[in-house]
């Protein structure tokens, strides 16, 4: 059997008295859409973080796609590629140009050929010689994933990925994306907000809360295992410690309206 595309062991990363991820451990095979839930400072980004090498975890391993990311991070580095809301792409400089500064610093071949193709599959043709400082939200996001894709990655971590979009353009994104996956084979790890979302794209889910992976399964699982309709529910049963469904209060428990 191939490696996983991600093997993390025991991952753990404190900021000083701030546990903010706790012995995480999970595998990815390749080809798998990984969707990592949480709510807010469940440790989410510093997970990907971690991941990326931008983080030195307090301990634990990384391995993606077969090496050792804290030995060999630059073996790997050149076959994955990130996209985060968080993340601005330099205001002054055009999509064109962000991407070119990209596509030599992932050494892409024919960087002219390959924007172009970007360019046309992600619409960016109107406003992509404008500087980004001046692009709406859902334009950059789409700049964003561009730059993720430069270099055709093996293992694509995105951020929401969908944060800020409208919804029409948001679906649009989602759709890009499993053309992606399905086309290319990439493994993505996706870190989202939106039940929906992880319900349609991802094949495995893991539930964080402070830090620590509380369940995982996939999204048919885990409605199972909750008795839910939605991952909306899942999630609020996780994130507030609800081992159990709760049924819904009785008319007379409500507080009196007005
Ligand atoms: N640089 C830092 N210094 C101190 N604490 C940090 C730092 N980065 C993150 N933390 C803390 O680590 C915990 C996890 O944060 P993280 O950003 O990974 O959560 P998250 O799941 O991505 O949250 P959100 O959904 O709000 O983006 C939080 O308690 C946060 O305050």
């Amino acid at each position: 059997m191939s490696e996983p595309a991600i093997l993390v062991e025991g991952l753990s990363k404190r900021f000083g008295p701030v546990i903010a991820v706790d012995q995480l451990g999970f595998s990815a095979p390749k080809g798998a859409v990984i969707g990592l839930l949480g709510g807010n400072g469940a440790g989410k980004t510093t997970s990907i973080a971690m991941l990326l090498g931008l983080l030195i975890p307090t301990s634990g391993s990384i391995r993606i796609l077969g090496e050792d990311m804290l030995k060999h991070r630059y073996r790997v580095l050149g076959r994955m590629n990130f996209s985060s809301p968080y993340v601005d792409l330099p205001r002054r400089l055009t999509p064109r140009q962000n991407l070119r500064v990209f596509a030599s610093l992932y050494a892409v071949a024919d960087p002219t050929r390959r924007i172009a193709e970007l360019s046309e599959q992600l619409a960016l043709g109107e406003f992509i010689d404008r500087p980004c400082g001046s692009l709406s939200a859902g334009q950059k996001t789409r700049v964003a994933l561009a730059k993720a894709l430069l270099n055709r990655p093996e293992l694509l971590l995105l951020d929401e990925p969908t944060a800020s979009l409208d919804p029409d353009t948001a679906d649009w994104i989602r759709q890009y994306l499993e053309t992606f996956r399905r086309q290319t084979g990439a493994t993505i790890l996706l870190a989202s907000h939106n039940m929906a979302e992880v319900e349609r794209l991802c094949n495995e889910v893991l539930m964080m809360r402070r830090g620590r992976v509380v369940d995982h399964g996939t999204p048919k699982e885990l409605l199972r295992r909750y008795g839910r309709a939605n991952l909306e529910e899942v999630f609020l049963d996780i994130a507030r410690d609800r081992s159990q469904p709760v049924a819904a209060p009785s008319e007379e428990a409500r507080p009196e309206a007005g």
